[in-house]
């Protein structure tokens, strides 16, 4: 596996790639990896003949109090996952590869006005901007996202198809530690005693996909769910909604797909979980472990 820093490098070995006709996978994250990532760099590996993963730590999509600079970074340790996992690029471009003045970026119009769009205004137009540089400069056939980041895979897929982006958006399911908490590179904030706390979000996810099957309404379910978290002093709720799969907006009645997103502070970490419900299927993904 090689690890590279300049776009020219990545460029020339994937047009050598496409030259003999082999598929590309593309798996982008910011780094410090784990499980989850790996969970999405085998799929990766599995359905194409070549496979890039980027651990780019992406400046524009932190707003100017958030983590950026404490953000978890371990190159070597990255680089280890991703050779073992059969990964035969690591793309860790410096920001200033990446960023050279720029003018021009991606806009995300109404889907950013719910859920973590709100609290990180500037978040998804960081993402959306970053990830299609990359996808420019990877020239993916598939590009693999986790669900953990529920609105994120919302938001690109629709960007895919708005802008006519020639790729495949695969979703892969949350990978939980044993006890049920979301793997996420922010869970290494956590000391012993919030760690314990932090089990709140996925209490009250789990409670969630059972009483939604039960029937419960949207309103009630986003109550039922806040009062589980609210039990645990540790926790502050920034949100927990209902709301439509596709369009991230608020709904009254499931008739449709919909996804069931929170967000809470766990002392200064904000942590994120979720999960999806189509009642015309009526049922959940499985506790994915
Ligand atoms: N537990 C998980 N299960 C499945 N996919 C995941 C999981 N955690 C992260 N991913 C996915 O990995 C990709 C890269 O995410 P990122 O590097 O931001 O990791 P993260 O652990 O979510 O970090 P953060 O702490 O910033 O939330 C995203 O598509 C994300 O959804
Ligand atoms: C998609 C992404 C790599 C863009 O920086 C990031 O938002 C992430 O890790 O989910
Ligand atoms: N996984 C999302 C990256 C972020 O929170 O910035």
């Amino acid at each position: 596996m090689k690890i590279i820093t300049t776009i020219a490098e990545v460029r020339a070995i994937v047009k050598e790639w496409r030259r003999a006709g082999e598929t590309v996978g593309f798996v982008p994250t910011m780094g410090y990896l784990h499980e989850g990532h790996a969970s999405l760099i085998s799929r990766a590996v599995a359905d194409n003949d070549h496979v890039v993963v980027s651990t780019f730590v992406n400046p524009t999509q932190f707003g100017p109090t958030e983590d950026l600079e404490a953000y978890p970074r371990d190159e070597a340790r990255d680089a280890a996952l991703c050779e073992g996992m059969g990964a035969d690029i690591m793309f860790r471009p410096d920001p200033a590869e990446m960023y050279n003045n720029p003018k021009v970026s991606v806009v995300v119009n109404d889907m950013n006005e719910h859920l973590c769009g709100l609290s990180r205004p500037i978040h998804f137009h960081g993402v959306c901007t970053v990830v299609t540089k990359l996808f420019n400069i990877v020239t993916p056939d598939t590009a693999y996202f986790g669900e953990k980041d529920a609105q994120q895979l919302a938001i690109i897929r629709k960007m895919v198809q708005d802008l006519n982006m020639p790729l495949e958006i695969v979703g892969c399911p949350i990978v939980r530690e044993a006890d049920g908490l979301a793997k996420s590179s922010r869970n290494t904030y956590l000391s012993s005693t919030e760690r314990e706390a932090a089990l709140c979000l996925s209490r009250s996810i789990f409670y969630g996909q059972e009483q939604i099957k039960a029937g419960m309404r949207a309103n009630d379910l986003e109550q039922a769910m806040k009062e589980i978290i609210a039990k645990e002093p540790l926790a502050r709720i920034e949100y927990v909604k209902v709301v439509d799969a596709l369009t991230m907006n608020d709904i009254e009645i499931i008739d449709r797909p919909v996804l069931i997103a929170v967000a809470v502070y766990i002392g200064k970490t904000r942590l994120i979980d979720n999960f999806s419900f189509d009642p015309k299927i009526n049922t959940t993904p499985s506790k994915n472990k």
